[in-house]
């Protein structure tokens, strides 16, 4: 049965398919110069600011450079001769060195934070775009929660890591770069002793960095899921106590969440080694380039000055290095959020080239089935609709009925193209279903589902679903027709009262009357009716009866049919079972023809 139109498909949710992944990672390389280059289609949209942040960082690292330099300088030029003035020289041009230096790293980073903020936005708003241009295949297959996490934590991974890690890696590599040109100026000899703690450094870096690559992808898949379960505990809260599986589902979520903390601790252990690493490696490279410049000044070949610079360059010269390794690990995670967003967004969209030229004429409500045959999984040989075949001329109700599992709603989901027929032919008035604009169909068409869904607003924001261009006048006219105005104004403030998420505090049958109020706004050409199987009292069921006798008029209408008078009056009836029409007329002639509908009666 149909359930609800915006999760209507909500049936045993398949797992995600790993194939995908293992594909992605043999070419891990191409992909992440990819999602780099798709970054940078984002961040290029502010180039300006980024130019800005650019020339921010070079000052930053220049004056950097020169306070160092500076103090080596006067120590040589004016403590060894003693020259008083050159000290308050040291301390007026150190003070304005220091504060441009401060200056510049302020203004680079509030720029850095206007371009990630303005590209992480267009991230979000093109993967909720993103979303609601998929095919509802495509969310079957995935946990709500574990998309939800794409919208939050991949993209909040992103935003960090270009707040910080885009400014650091350029200053570092601008810092590493003046650092190595002024000490080979300076002295070749004591830069090559400066050096010898390098090979060190890269290959500890290398080893850090490769494990941690890997955890931190780990634990963004297991922040993922853990999302996506807890996201289902809490929708599905009411069946857990109805059947007392609280202790299960707690013990299932602190598997997942031991799962997150395993990875979360290793990743973070394993990537916090690198600063006490390299800080250790620091101190060694001071004290060699304490030592041998020691020796180097009492031969002559140095000047304390230089020893000065070099101890602060050597120190300058690890923390990029440092630092580089660290945003690496930044970098490394922020590219997984980033490659999991544009997965999303490499989808193929619902709608294509073609259908998007495609036009809908005022619809008359005709509809053929010719030789339609559909299956869920294109790869399963049993198809869910196989060759079914019939017509429904406007203005007609076509009951479709047969055993649970039949294809029923499958059936509409091919009218409504929530899914594509794998063969045949659907011809909604005369014309091929595919080259009918999706959106425009669906305009003219309307649901009322067992279980409508309801969002968090007023009633007349929920009737107005129908129609957003409706006045009040309108809703209200509709919820007349739909017999639901009489209990509208009972409610507190009655259409501007305010509807909890999924219409809690609102009865079963209250919200059918609304869905037909909604679906009378729309005035649909083609109407699409899941009966309700749940017991609703007999005025509010007579209510709904006539409700619905007024809204199907004159509309070709598909109803799954479970009460006998709805099926009676029916044009045809199509009785399904295993995904095939196997009976198909009137209630009488089915009952004359003794088969299948006549014995489900009989049962009945
Ligand atoms: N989204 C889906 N993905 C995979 N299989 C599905 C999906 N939806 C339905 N099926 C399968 O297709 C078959 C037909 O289901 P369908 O919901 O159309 O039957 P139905 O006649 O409406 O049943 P019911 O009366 O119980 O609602 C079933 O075997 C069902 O498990």
């Amino acid at each position: 049965m149909l359930k609800q139109l915006t999760s209507p498909f909500k049936y045993e949710r398949l797992k995600i398919n790993n194939q995908a992944g293992i594909e992605a990672k043999k070419d891990r390389k191409k992909v992440n110069l990819s999602t780099l280059k798709r970054l940078w289609v984002y961040l290029s949209e502010k180039r300006m600011l980024l130019c800005l942040v650019l020339l921010m960082v070079v000052l930053s690292s220049g004056l950097g450079l020169l306070g160092p330099y500076l103090i080596g300088h006067t120590i040589d030029h004016f403590i060894v001769t003693k020259e008083i003035n050159g000290l308050f020289l040291l301390l007026v041009s150190l003070t304005v060195v220091f504060a441009f230096h401060s200056l510049s790293l302020f203004l680079q980073n509030y720029w850095m934070i206007s371009v990630s903020q303005f590209t992480v936005n267009r991230m979000r708003s093109d993967l909720f775009r993103q979303f609601h241009q998929l095919p509802i295949a495509f969310f079957d297959k995935r946990q709500h929660g574990e998309l939800m996490s794409r919208v939050t934590n991949d993209i909040e991974n992103v935003s960090s890591t270009l707040n910080s890690s885009f400014i650091q890696v350029i200053s570092s590599v601008l810092t590493l770069i003046g650092t190595v040109t002024v000490m080979v100026i300076l002295s070749p000899l004591l830069t090559l002793v400066t050096m010898i703690i390098i090979p060190l450094m890269v290959i500890g870096m290398k080893w850090i960095t490769k494990r941690t690559g890997k955890l931190f992808k780990q634990q963004q898949q297991n922040l993922g899921e853990l999302n996506g379960y807890i996201e289902e505990i809490i929708s599905g809260q009411k069946m857990i106590k109805a059947y007392s599986q609280e202790e299960k589902v707690i013990s299932q979520f602190v598997g997942k969440s031991n799962q997150l903390k395993l990875s979360g601790f290793w990743a973070q252990t394993i990537s916090g080694f690198i600063p006490k690493v390299m800080n250790m490696l620091n101190n060694i490279s001071f004290a060699i380039v304490a030592a041998i410049g020691g020796l180097l000044a009492l031969n002559g070949l140095v000047t304390i000055g230089i020893i000065v610079i070099f101890a602060e360059y050597a120190r300058q010269f690890t923390r990029p290095l440092n630092d580089l390794a660290n945003q690496f690990n930044t970098l490394l995670s922020a590219i997984a959020g980033a490659e999991r967003v544009f997965d999303i967004l490499d989808e193929e969209k619902e709608i294509n080239e073609f259908e998007a030229n495609g036009v809908v004429p005022s619809l008359q409500g005709e509809v053929e089935f010719s030789n339609v045959s559909f299956s869920y999984d294109d790869g399963d040989d049993k198809q869910t609709i196989e060759n079914v075949s019939f017509h429904a001329s406007p203005g007609e109700t076509i009951a479709l009925v047969g055993p649970t599992g039949a294809g029923k709603t499958t059936l509409i989901n091919l009218i409504s193209r929530f899914y594509d027929a794998n063969q045949g032919e659907i011809f909604i008035d005369r014309l091929p279903i595919g080259q009918l604009n999706r959106d425009e169909l669906r305009k003219q068409m309307a649901f009322v589902l067992q279980d409508t869904f309801l969002f968090h607003g007023t009633v007349l924001e929920n009737i107005r679903y129908g129609r957003l261009d409706a006045t009040d006048e309108e809703v209200i006219e509709a919820a007349k027709l739909a017999n639901a105005h009489f209990f509208i104004q009972k409610l507190p403030n009655q259409y501007k009262t305010i509807i909890s998420y999924d219409g809690n505090g609102i009865s079963h049958g209250q919200k059918q009357l609304l869905a037909i109020a909604r679906a009378m706004l729309a005035n649909p050409t083609i109407l699409i009716l899941d009966e309700a199987t749940s017991s609703i009292d007999t005025i509010t069921e007579l209510r709904i009866q006539d409700a619905l006798a007024r809204l199907m008029k004159g509309r070709t209408t598909f109803v799954i049919a479970h009460r006998l008078n709805t099926i009676k009056k029916a044009d045809q009836i199509l009785v399904l079972k295993e995904g095939k029409i196997i009976e198909k007329g009137t209630h009488e002639e089915l009952l004359q023809l003794k088969g299948f509908y006549s014995e489900m009666q009989h049962k009945n």
